[in-house]
């Protein structure tokens, strides 16, 4: 009987499982405590609050504002205190140990060098102060026993000119830590096609990129990023819902570019709680992920923002399990998927499945039948 019973997973269980994570910000998770140490320290005096639980708090209340740009406008104040070589470091190595703290193995953390450059570094000194930060909290994380790998990926602002500068920088630096690119900000009024000649590029240089498209904007966006620009993943990529139909008969019909978007197996980095927040969806029950994951789309979880959503990999898992009543074996499934979606070499991407992903599932589960046997032969014995 227990054998099919799912294995729901405990909160803890959700933490301890690998997890593998393609869409962070490193600007959009710094510990509310750093940032107001770094304002001290640098002298910015534009923070809303000085104590970090109400500084945590504001970041959180002014993102659920329903719209992008308002939410976007809450990332003045971390990027100014990102403007040094020893803060960059220090913010990179925290989300290093942080994210490993929460059980994450393998994460692709992104920024746009181009913000981090008011205190006079380059373009080169920012990737380096930030590549030196994630080994340093790679190797915190070991000494704290957590195993985790963390890669870069530089972004270019859409709104901004430097996209092919942004993809060269990439370019130089992949064999040292940043594994691809990516564009993001406000998405209405600034196409993906505005940086084709970023893209096309990359594509040239065989290296990889993702496109934030299809999150405030809608199926135009996704078909640009993919047939014009050659996307390798979509960020977010939630709006292709709006090419799948559910009639009353329960009957499911893609359009085009969703059965093109299925049929490719496109990764798309789902963000549930920042849509919440931006208006992408009205509650967890009716974010598309639900019905992607059914219909086996390349669903993968992520956190976007982990201190404007106040949110991590496992509390993302948190709210998915409770809503879709998710197991270990669709939380496994969606680590897996992401896992195959990392831009890093395919041998490697294969060895942290095999050798990390599924030994760690195999472990909960079998702890989670320990518990259900104990349960059971507990209440036998009472009963009896
Ligand atoms: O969800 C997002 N959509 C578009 N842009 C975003 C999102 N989250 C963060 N950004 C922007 C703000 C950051 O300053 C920038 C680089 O990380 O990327
Ligand atoms: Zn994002």
């Amino acid at each position: 009987m227990t054998s099919q019973t799912p294995h729901v997973p405990t909160a803890d269980q959700i933490r301890r499982a690998p997890k593998v994570l393609l869409h962070d910000h490193l600007d959009g998770g710094l510990r509310p405590g750093t940032i107001i140490e770094i304002a001290r320290a640098t002298g910015y005096d534009g923070l809303p609050e000085t104590e970090p639980d109400k500084l945590g708090i504001w970041f959180r209340e002014a993102a659920d504002s329903g719209s992008l740009e308002r939410y976007l406008e809450t990332f003045a104040h971390t990027c100014a205190v990102m403007q040094t070589r020893e803060a960059l470091f220090r913010v990179a190595a925290e989300c290093a140990q942080d994210l490993a703290e929460d059980g994450v193995v393998y994460a692709e953390v992104r920024y746009a060098p181009e913000q981090h450059l008011e205190g006079g570094l380059t373009l080169e000194e920012v990737v380096e102060a930030v590549n030196e930060g994630f080994r340093e909290g790679e190797r915190r994380a070991r000494e704290a026993g957590h195993r985790i790998r963390v890669g870069a990926l530089l972004t270019a602002m859409r709104h901004a000119a430097r996209a092919l500068e942004i993809a060269e920088l990439a370019n130089r630096y992949r064999d040292s830590g940043v594994v691809g690119f990516d564009i993001a900000g406000a998405e209405a009024g600034y196409p993906p096609t505005r940086h084709l000649d970023a893209f096309e590029y990359l594509k040239r240089e065989n290296n990889h990129f993702t496109i934030h498209a299809g999150e405030a904007f809608g199926l135009p966006s996704i078909w640009q990023a993919l047939q014009w620009c050659g996307a390798d993943r979509l960020g977010h990529g939630v709006r292709i819902i709006d090419d799948i139909e559910v009639g009353d008969d329960g009957e499911v019909r893609l359009g085009r570019l969703a059965a093109y978007v299925r049929d490719k197996r496109v990764p798309l980095e789902l963000c549930p709680t920042s849509n919440l927040q931006t208006g992408a969806a009205a509650s967890y029950a009716e974010h598309p992920i639900g019905l992607l994951r059914t219909l086996h789309f390349r669903a993968t979880v992520n956190t976007d923002n982990r201190l404007m959503s106040g949110t991590s990999m496992s509390r993302e898992f948190e709210h998915l399990v409770e809503t879709f009543g998710y197991t270990l074996d669709d939380m496994q499934w969606f680590t897996v998927n992401a896992m195959k979606s990392a831009f890093i070499p395919f041998d490697e991407r294969l060895a942290m499945i095999n050798d990390v992903i599924k030994p760690g599932y195999a472990e909960l589960k079998s702890e989670w039948l320990f518990r259900q046997t104990a349960t059971t032969s507990g209440s036998a014995s009472t009963a009896g």
